[in-house]
């Protein structure tokens, strides 16, 4: 099978009163075996909300209203990620699905040599000698481009963006089907960026491993995603193949997101921002979530939220306007 994960109408509130904050509404997203699947979206629009929900990392007050996920490794039964007991969960960690967050660089412990780090992880995994952990451990740190004489370092030993990529390789270390990281290149300078942005993409093709990669910047993720959902408000707006999406964004969300970034690659081009502010989820429009800062706002998008709407193969979009979005004013883009 193809597909390794599954996830089916995900619901995340956050607060259990009254009027509880939805972080996350009906989202649905499939992932393929090696495929990398991006996220964009602005701060706030859920996707850190997503992701924990998925690894089972939320904490109260945050609750799973409604929806399903199901993770379908490469070997072993099919995971319910939303509702597995804590020992396959534990079983499931790392071996299945392994995460790099946003403060990937502050990820390693700071009292304990590489070696330890990946040692340990590999030996509560695997029943293996702690000599062919430690030969694992500078395998994969080869990989990632850290020479074997780093291998007992401690992790203030090394430069900010070996610290990431060691991060990356101790991820990997239990070859996992899933790799999800969060905004793992905030931390670091376009140089080093795109570094990273490379050997993961070099990994993935020689590991095979699918990746969620979150991000708020929709050019770098056209550097390295086969596929980008769009998130707005807590909601996919809009999903499909990375090239298309962002040549031709079909919600008027992700174009303005689009026309923030500079892209990585080509001419420079006028950036112009997105007007207004996120929305706030408790007091949301009856229609459309973007329609306060939408400028090609009509009556009809008052009226219901938009359904995310096939529209094209692979492709997905929630605009009533999604066929007929007016072109760019002057300043953007086609
Ligand atoms: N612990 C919490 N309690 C209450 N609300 C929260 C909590 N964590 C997040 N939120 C709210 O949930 C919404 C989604 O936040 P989330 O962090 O998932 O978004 P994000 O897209 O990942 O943003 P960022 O890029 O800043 O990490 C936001 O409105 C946020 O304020």
């Amino acid at each position: 099978m193809n597909l390794l994960l599954d996830v089916k109408d995900l619901s995340v509130d956050y607060g259990t009163e009254s009027e509880p904050l939805p972080a996350v509404s009906q989202v649905s997203l499939e992932l393929h075996r090696g495929e990398i699947l991006g996220i964009a979206g602005e701060s706030g629009s859920g996707k850190t909300t997503l992701i924990n929900a998925l690894l089972r990392l939320l904490r109260p007050p945050a609750v799973v209203r409604s929806g399903s996920a199901i993770l379908h490794p490469s070997s072993g039964d099919p995971v319910d990620l939303l509702h597995a007991e804590p020992r396959a969960l534990r079983r499931t960690r790392w071996e299945n699905t392994a995460v790099v967050f946003q403060s990937a660089m502050n990820a390693l412990n700071p009292v304990s040599r590489l070696s330890a780090q990946f040692t340990d992880v590999l030996r509560a995994h695997r029943r293996i000698p702690r000599s062919q952990a430690r030969e694992r451990a500078a395998h994969m740190l080869r990989l990632v481009g850290i020479p074997d004489g780093r291998l007992d370092s401690y992790p203030h030993e090394l430069s900010g963006g070996m610290r990431q990529r060691a991060t990356i390789a101790l991820a990997l270390v239990c070859e996992p089907d899933l790799l999800v990281m969060d905004e793992p290149t905030t931390a670091v300078d376009v140089v080093m960026q795109r570094q990273i942005l490379r050997q993961v993409i070099r990994l993935q093709q020689e590991l095979g491993f699918s990746v969620v990669f979150i991000t708020h910047d929709l050019s770098l993720l056209l550097e390295i995603a086969d596929r980008i959902a769009v998130m707005y408000g807590g909601r996919i707006v809009e999903s499909g193949p990375a090239g298309e999406l962002y040549r031709d964004p079909r919600h008027p969300y992700t174009r303005g997101l689009r026309d923030s970034f500079p892209p990585l690659r080509g001419p420079m081009r006028r950036l112009n921002g997105i007007p207004g502010n996120p929305p706030d989820l408790r007091g949301l429009p009856p229609g459309c979530p973007f329609e306060p800062r939408c400028p090609h706002v009509t009556p009809e998008c008052g009226v219901a939220p938009p359904e995310l709407a096939e529209h094209g193969p692979g492709r997905s979009v929630a605009c009533v306007h999604a066929d007929d979005l007016p072109a760019p004013t002057a300043g953007g883009r086609a």
